[in-house]
């Protein structure tokens, strides 16, 4: 789980790119000439970073044969500019661009050959290291030189700054679990983007550096995008002068089971809370704790579904147990949006869905939908929420920290959010968010990131007052303050 302190600021709009898209991108720079400026301007502001952060102190800098090293190079040059002692250690290589680099330092900080030996004496001297051994260009498994490099990194207690990944972290899929074999960095300077394996392994704070690569290359060649809260903003439906409960949503919650009545009523909590203007609840139970300002249904049979005026958007599944299916089917037939949650997410309703529909699974619902493990979905959550996508259509919402979203055309990450949310009835909440906004005209894509959005910071909110002791319905009540202070607010204080 993250750690909220850890958390990258929600409002950065960053791109996350793959090992393969960077190459593709530094391949486009330097077609266009712009790689080696890059590289210059990625040292630069790596030592400013360091510079301003950690403002005293030796720095030991730790190059690596590839463009990783190189990077480290440059940042060295610059904080040596900048008054301060650097000593370089650097892996033995060929590679002719860190052979450049290397003369360009002669005579300015001592460099030497990365011996361990030479290593363990650096880090008794200084008091930030800078991890510049391994980035996107880590093939695992590590060489056991690299393994014993590391445990000795992560052995000495320093501050440790990792430029671009933290050696030894996989790019583009989440770490195992185990730091044995991956430095410990305290901050990781991320270069023009995420890399997917920053955003689902524990890997302490990290901070996206702006290379000033033209936006249009980025959006070209990135994986992914973070939600921002002023494309929230600019989705959430405006209520005009004269509107009544009938024009701002009528959202049906489908869900609960004698045993299992909690759930919809959260889910009921969350759609008004995020601006329903009516919502009913069916459901074959007695639902004891419903708001009171939504209409709760007990029904001895589904069938009673059919005699019913069409909403405008409905939830379904949560704690609805097995009928889940033959209701879902029934709905998907009205081709009103819907969001499928919890017991809905079966694989039997591969191909029964449409455009407007959002299944929101976490992990484990994720991995039976796909017939596979938990952990090929935890480790990978992009490929598997595109993978449910291809397969089930509509846009998927695959929870966790962070909620990845798959929409026909993009993958999308949510950075707001914290590990305070892990709370039973959390994901019943969204769905009812999700629900509202498709009630409101939402499109399914645009629901599911605004709700998605809205239910984060929520939770951010939440969590503020109530730290881990935060319960679902804290949730789904700071919905509304969170939806209206992105309402209010300008662009500069988002
Ligand atoms: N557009 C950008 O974001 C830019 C990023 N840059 C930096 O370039 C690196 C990636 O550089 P690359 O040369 O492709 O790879 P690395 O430096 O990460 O590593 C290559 C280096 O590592 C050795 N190696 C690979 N696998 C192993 C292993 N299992 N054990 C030990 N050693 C291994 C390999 O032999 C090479 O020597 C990116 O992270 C950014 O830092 C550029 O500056 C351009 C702009
Ligand atoms: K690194």
């Amino acid at each position: 789980m993250r750690e909220t302190s850890q958390l990258p600021a929600p409002g950065s709009g960053a791109f996350v790119f793959t090992a393969q898209e960077i190459r593709e991108l530094d391949a486009d720079l330097a077609r266009r000439d712009l790689l080696e400026l890059t590289m210059e301007h990625a040292g630069a502001r790596v030592a400013e970073v360091i510079h301003a952060r950690f403002p005293t102190g030796p720095v030991l800098a730790l190059a690596g044969g590839g463009a990783n090293g190189g990077d480290t190079f440059v940042a060295a040059r610059h904080l040596h500019a900048l008054g301060r002692e650097v000593y370089v250690l650097a892996q033995g290589t060929r590679h002719e661009l860190a052979g450049r680099m290397r003369r360009r330092l002669e005579g300015l900080c001592p460099i030497e050959l990365l011996t361990e030996e030479r290593l363990c004496a650096g880090l008794s001297k200084t008091r930030v290291v800078l991890d510049g051994l391994l980035g996107t260009g880590f093939v695992p498994p590590l060489r056991e030189e690299l393994t014993q490099w590391i445990r000795r990194i992560n052995e000495a207690g320093k501050t440790v700054v990792s430029l671009d990944l933290p050696t030894g972290l996989p790019s583009d899929t989440a770490g195992d679990g185990s730091d044995a074999e991956r430095v410990r960095a305290d901050l990781t300077l991320a270069l023009v983007g995420f890399k997917p394996g920053l955003l689902f392994s524990e890997v302490g704070e990290v901070q996206v550096l702006d290379l000033g690569v033209p936006p249009a290359l980025l959006e070209r060649h990135a994986h992914a995008s973070c939600i921002t809260p002023e494309e929230v903003r600019a989705l959430l439906p405006r209520r005009v002068r004269g509107a009544h409960k009938g024009t701002a949503g009528r959202v049906y919650v489908l869900g609960g089971r004698p045993g299992y009545t909690g759930a919809p009523s959260l889910t009921a909590y969350g759609a008004l809370r995020a601006g329903s203007g009516l919502v009913a609840l069916y459901s074959r139970a007695e639902l004891p704790r419903h708001p009171v300002e939504s209409m709760a249904h007990r029904i001895e049979d589904w069938n009673a579904l059919t005699a019913l005026p069409r909403p405008d958007a409905v939830a379904l599944g949560m704690g609805l147990g097995e009928d889940s299916v033959p209701v879902a089917r029934r709905v998907l037939s009205w081709k009103v949006p819907v969001v499928l949650d919890a017991d809905a997410l079966q694989s039997e309703l591969r191909g029964a869905g449409h455009d407007a529909v959002v299944w929101t699974p976490h992990p484990g619902e994720a991995a039976r939908l796909l017939g596979i493990g938990t952990g090929d979905i935890t480790r990978d959550p992009f490929a598997a929420a595109r993978a449910l996508q291809l397969a089930y259509g509509g846009t998927v919402v695959l929870k966790g920290g962070p909620s990845v979203i798959a929409t026909p055309g993009a993958l999308r990450v949510c950075l707001a959010g914290n590990p305070g949310m892990a709370t039973g009835g959390s994901g019943d909440v969204l769905s009812g968010v999700i629900a509202a906004l498709l009630g409101a005209g939402l499109s399914a894509p645009e629901a599911a990131i605004a709700g998605v959005y809205l239910h984060a910071a929520a939770g951010d909110r939440a969590y503020a007052r109530l730290g881990y002791g935060l319960i679902a319905s804290d949730i789904a009540h700071e919905v509304a303050p969170a939806w209206h202070v992105l309402h209010q607010a300008s662009s500069e204080i988002l």
